[in-house]
């Protein structure tokens, strides 16, 4: 079976995207781990299928690079949403469906601004923060961001910590740089690597760091991959909503699959 395929990336968070309204595409862990292989498939840090959804623009359905279907992808979402802009389903300002609910983006010229959840708990500890930012992250402070054995270190917390038994954490190490600027790198569970990017990681970062630091919105971050930017409202209750992640996000090629095994 040949499937047209489009790469996106969003500071390096690379994705294969896939305009699946008519949803003929077949889905399994299987192939959709063979696609997102650096060796034997396209390449990617995860797989998006766009689908159409009553009373939304479309519906984003993510899988991780292991094939197994994630939560929310920060990154993921501001690239779907330059895909749809691509695709013509909108021209300024779309309202989608994902697997953590409603969202909304715009496009302004290179900018894609994503809104994400609100999030009401964040769980605080001496040495790090827990949150669910769309996707559960572990966020932890250090005095040099690029020294980090990300890889060692995050998948030792991934699986080794109380998160891993309930189907794992993210793990983000943030440097702050300034008053309301970071430099933030991940771990993401599903790929099993650190990727150049996370945008539900960065989110977690800017809010923990605005709890932590009494910071202001909104916050810049910087990753392997580029800069983004998380602008935020925190209500009465403490709670964040208007939560907005703003970067770049773009169509790097387009190619067919043949899905039949590449290995
Ligand atoms: N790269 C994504 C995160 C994917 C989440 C996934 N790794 C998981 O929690 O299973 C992002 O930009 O937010």
């Amino acid at each position: 079976m040949k499937i047209t395929f489009f790469k996106y990336q969003g500071t390096g968070n690379d994705f294969v995207m896939i305009d699946d309204r008519d949803q003929s595409f077949p889905v399994s862990k299987e192939l959709i781990a063979s696609i997102c292989h650096r060796r034997f498939g396209v390449g990617s840090d995860g797989l998006i299928l766009l689908q159409n959804a009553e009373g939304y623009d479309f519906r984003m359905v993510y899988f991780n690079a292991d094939g197994g279907e994630g939560s929310m992808c920060g990154n993921g979402g501001r690239c779907v949403v330059r895909f749809a802009n691509d695709l013509g389903l909108f021209s300024d300002h779309t309202k989608f469906i994902a697997v953590d609910g409603e969202h909304e983006g715009t496009v302004s010229g290179d900018v894609i601004r994503l809104k994400m959840s609100g999030v009401k708990d964040v769980q605080r500890y001496e040495d790090y923060d827990f949150l669910n930012t769309g996707s559960p992250h572990y966020v932890t402070f250090v005095d040099q961001v690029d020294e980090v054995d990300v890889v060692n270190i995050g998948s030792e917390i991934r699986y080794g910590s109380i998160y891993g038994p309930q189907g794992g954490t993210n793990v983000n190490f943030a440097e702050i740089i300034e008053e309301n600027h970071l430099s933030v790198r991940t771990y993401e569970r599903g790929v099993e690597d650190e990727t150049f990017s996370c945008g539900t990681g960065v989110t977690a970062c800017a809010l923990s760091a605005s709890l932590r630091n009494d910071w202001q919105s909104p916050i810049t971050v910087e990753t392997i991959g580029g800069t983004l930017e998380v602008a935020f409202q925190q209500n009465a209750n403490g709670e964040f909503d208007d939560i907005t992640l703003i970067g770049p996000a773009v169509r790097v090629f387009e190619g067919v699959l043949d899905t039949t095994p590449t290995r």
